[in-house]
């Protein structure tokens, strides 16, 4: 998908604790993020996801994800994290994803029929299509979909997201070679609850992805 790329970025989805954060940041996670949809099990409200966000150092990046919330539910978490990047994972459309004028990934669910190309040129303002599996809820449902849905090129960096745990986590990378990886159910031991073992286990799996790559392409194979 994306040209040769050295480090994965990864990120982590619905946290709700400190000590998750925590965690997650050691494990070395590059994005964290926090679900601001009530009907998630893994809601925040914005307040809470301002008081994690601060927790985390710099250059890890705070994701606000939002499904079909308005305008004023969004400038409300943006005021809570001013500095996050949002994630649109519902019905949005793309003048919506654009209208706070901030930089966001939109959620593609991966379903046969769906034209990835297409959803690409409508949001020429994404930073990066998140793909993942199409889930009753709308996301963070644990499911892998096909990975040879995705074309073979896509105009713009493609984030991996759908199912990945510590175990399929290299499989997906060496065959979509996303810009980053996104994992929620993976990486937990409850909802909203994270496993820190799971976590370090799932980013130490990454870099090894990233090895054969680059071993692969050492090779010249
Ligand atoms: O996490 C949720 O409950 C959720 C609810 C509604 C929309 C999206 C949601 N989560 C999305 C994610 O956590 C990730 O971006 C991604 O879909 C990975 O989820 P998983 O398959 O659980 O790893």
């Amino acid at each position: 998908m994306t040209p040769l790329t050295l480090r994965t970025r990864i990120k982590i989805c619905g946290l709700t604790r400190e000590t998750d954060i925590d965690a997650a940041v050691a494990a070395g996670a590059d994005a964290i993020g926090f679900v601001l949809y009530p009907k998630s099990p893994r809601a925040v409200i914005a307040a809470r996801a301002g008081e994690l966000a601060r927790r985390l150092p710099p250059f890890v990046t705070p994701v606000l994800l939002f499904v079909n919330a308005t305008p004023d539910e969004i400038a409300t978490g943006l005021a809570a994290v001013p500095h996050a990047l949002l994630q649109f994972h519902g019905d949005e459309t793309p003048e919506a994803c654009a209208a706070p004028a901030r930089p966001y990934l939109r959620a593609a669910r991966m379903a046969p029929g769906l034209d990835l190309l297409d959803l690409a040129a409508r949001h020429p303002g994404a930073q990066a299509l998140l793909l993942d599996a199409p889930v009753e809820g709308y996301g963070g449902g644990g499911k892998v979909f096909d990975w040879s849905l995705i074309p073979s090129v896509v105009p713009c960096p493609v984030v991996l997201s759908g199912g990945l745990n510590p175990a399929n986590v290299i499989d997906g990378v060496m065959h979509v070679r996303p810009w980053a990886v996104d994992v929620s159910s993976g990486v937990e031991s409850a909802k909203g609850i994270k496993d820190a073992a799971l976590m370090h286990r799932f980013c130490q799996a990454v870099r090894e992805a990233d090895a054969r790559i680059a071993a692969a392409a050492d090779a010249g194979t």
